[in-house]
């Protein structure tokens, strides 16, 4: 299926070292955002995925951010999530909330986990609804140039499949138009079910982070930002990112290796 070509975003690629120093530049970019957002609309909304980017946070829990950043005006919400238990270890939300949440005092009534009790496609659904509830409530604008909901920052890591939240590069769902969340039964990564943000809502955030660390990554960095050929017919998910204000790319020295 042909893809729109996507509007070009202002962007940015940050190279370090090793994968500390972009735990160490990921933190201060994300409480800069966090000043910045708080004085200008007096909330944050953060968008989480899974994966690495969780342990990548670390460094924000952490002096001096643990207690400069004013959590009080943060709101979470995750760009994909596992249909599973909550307490599972495959749940996204347990991987952020014992990496990050527990550590932060973000007041549970501003953090936007999945009802875990339903299908996918009742998680997606009732996911969606809430982020409508949000918006008609005004603690979620709306994008004037999409229609869509605009979180403040989205945090993305990808896999080496260039799948991106769980949009995977065969899969229809990444060529979704009108849904806000939808659902996955047979995600190609385990496990099966999911839900995820699609790309009209992904690409209303003002600014995306790709957090990508890791050599195994390498090839699909080169793909997306090194003009090497696609394998496949569309471009891989992850280079289909383009948020309304900046994308910033953050890699270690292995995962920009084949630059
Ligand atoms: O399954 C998922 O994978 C992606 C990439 O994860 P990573 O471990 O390669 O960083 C992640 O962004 C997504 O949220 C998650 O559900």
């Amino acid at each position: 299926m042909a893809l729109a070509t996507p509007k070009k975003c202002k962007s940015q690629v940050l190279k370090f070292d090793y994968e500390e120093d972009v735990a160490i530049a990921v933190a201060k970019y994300t409480a800069d955002l966090s000043e910045k957002y708080v004085k200008e609309k007096g909330s944050f909304s953060v968008v989480l995925s899974g994966g690495t980017l969780i342990e990548t946070l670390r460094k924000l829990v952490e002096s001096p951010y643990k207690d400069s950043v004013d959590w009080s005006k943060w709101l979470i919400f995750w760009v994909d999530e596992r249909v599973v238990p909550l307490d599972d270890d495959d749940s996204n939300y347990k991987l952020a909330y014992d990496g990050f949440l527990s550590k932060v005092p973000i007041s549970p009534s501003n953090i936007y986990a999945i009802n875990d009790k339903f299908s996918p496609e009742g998680a997606a659904d009732e996911y969606e609804a809430r982020l409508k509830h949000l918006v008609k409530r005004k603690i979620i604008p709306i994008s004037d140039a999409t229609g869509f909901p605009k979180f403040d920052l989205m945090l993305l890591g990808m896999g080496p499949d260039g799948h991106v939240a769980s949009l995977f590069p065969t899969h229809h769902q990444r060529y979704e138009k009108k849904r806000w969340v939808t659902f996955i039964t047979d995600s190609p990564k385990p496990p099966p079910p999911r839900i995820t943000y699609t790309f009209p809502v992904i690409n209303s955030a003002s600014e995306i982070a790709m957090v990508v660390t890791g050599a195994e990554l390498a090839n699909t960095v080169k793909i997306a930002l090194g003009g090497e050929p696609c394998p496949g017919p569309s471009p891989l998910p992850c280079m289909e990112v383009s948020p309304e204000e900046e994308l910033t790319w953050f890699l270690d020295k292995d995962a920009a290796s084949k630059l």
